[in-house]
């Protein structure tokens, strides 16, 4: 596939004072975050010595975002073995650690894999693994990145305004992200004009942490009400809506922040790609479609409170999904760092080609 020539441009893109710094890492025998509830006004660090606290952390989503909470599966098990000697403690620990939140194939997927290397092989091992699932991360998500910014130039043209929803970031993952992944590698390309990002309500990871992500990047961006975001679409403001995913099923529907079914309908109208930026390590060919996957009901405080203010009356009933199903037909790509699934037209994850 011949490089279009906008693509042979590349130009450094700014990394705003400390933003390099990563979502999550190990250091000194413990797990180290950004308190993302902390954001965008404070940046502040937990200290994670237990897995009660990772537990607790994941839960209240000071570390959140599918490919981070992979990651912090993977050490969560790496310090559960160093806490927890006792064969029963352990696998009580790493069980209710896998429980933590139950959309995202991510956590299962990295508490899983490290899991069976220290069954196998021991607690040195359990972090020796617990660390490649977090380099792979960093790896993955730059790979993908690029494949997305590719496919995008070469798909929509050689400057592209993107729609995004929620975070899926630097924050959502160990360093570098997927959906604004894909917008740092457009930035670096000069692909890139514009990012519209949906507030992304009720916990406004979008204008919370998407916004301070594009700033601290120096990208221009909006920042909209979720409900504007089809009027985006509509009046043409855009080339193509880019988010992330917390699990991709084996027939191509996605699983995402509630809102992005809206958003791929709204696309659809409007006649933009809507693209689904994801490493490998988010498709589940084990779950036949969405029907088949837990979607999170969340606590009804978030909806009808900000902090201590009331923003419905006390007992309003809620339905506080977490999570949509967007189906595979309203998907037009796929991209991780291994591949371009375009299910709209037919493409499929379980694919036995594709996957090879
Ligand atoms: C890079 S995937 C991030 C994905 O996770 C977010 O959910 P949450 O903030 O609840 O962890 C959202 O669905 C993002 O698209």
């Amino acid at each position: 596939m011949d490089s279009p020539a906008a693509f042979d441009v590349k130009i450094e893109s700014p990394g705003g004072e400390g933003y390099d710094m990563r979502t999550i890492d190990w250091r000194d025998d413990r797990i180290v975050a950004i308190d993302q509830t902390r954001l965008p006004h404070e940046v502040e660090f937990l200290e994670i010595d237990t897995v009660e606290d990772l537990i607790a952390a994941i839960r209240s989503l000071a570390i959140r975002g599918a490919p981070a909470i992979g990651v912090a599966g993977a050490l969560g098990v790496a310090l559960a073995a160093r806490r927890h000697p006792e064969p029963a403690e352990l696998r009580a620990a790493v069980d209710a650690l896998r429980a933590a939140r139950p959309t995202a194939v991510n956590l299962a997927w990295g508490v899983d894999r490290v899991r069976a290397r220290l069954d196998a092989e021991g607690t040195e091992a359990a972090l020796d693994e617990a660390l490649a699932v977090l380099a792979e991360d960093v790896r993955c998500c730059r790979e993908l990145s690029e494949r997305g910014a590719r496919w995008l130039v070469e798909t929509v043209g050689p400057q592209v305004a993107v729609q995004t929803h929620c975070n899926a970031g630097a924050l959502a993952t160990v360093e570098w992200g997927t959906a604004l992944g894909v917008v740092r590698s457009l930035q670096e390309h000069g692909a890139l004009t514009h990012v519209y990002a949906s507030e992304t309500r009720p916990l406004l990871q979008g204008a919370r942490l998407t916004v301070w992500e594009l700033a601290q990047i120096g990208v221009p961006h909006t920042l909209v009400v979720d409900s504007a975001a089809a009027s985006v679409l509509a009046q043409g403001r855009v080339d193509a809506v880019v988010v992330g995913a917390d699990r991709i099923t084996a027939n191509g529907d996605v699983i995402n922040k509630v809102g992005t079914y809206p958003l791929a309908l709204a696309a659809a109208r409007a006649g933009v790609p809507m693209v689904v930026a994801a490493p490998e390590s988010t498709v589940d060919l084990a779950t036949p479609s969405g029907a088949d996957v837990h979607i999170e009901v969340r606590d009804p405080e978030e909806i009808t409170a900000l902090g201590a203010v009331a923003l419905a009356p006390k007992g309003t009933g809620t339905l506080n999904y977490a999570f949509d199903v967007t189906p595979a037909d309203l998907v037009t790509a796929i991209v991780t760092e291994r591949r371009v699934i375009l299910p709209a037209a037919g493409g499929r994850p379980d694919d036995p080609i594709s996957r090879s």
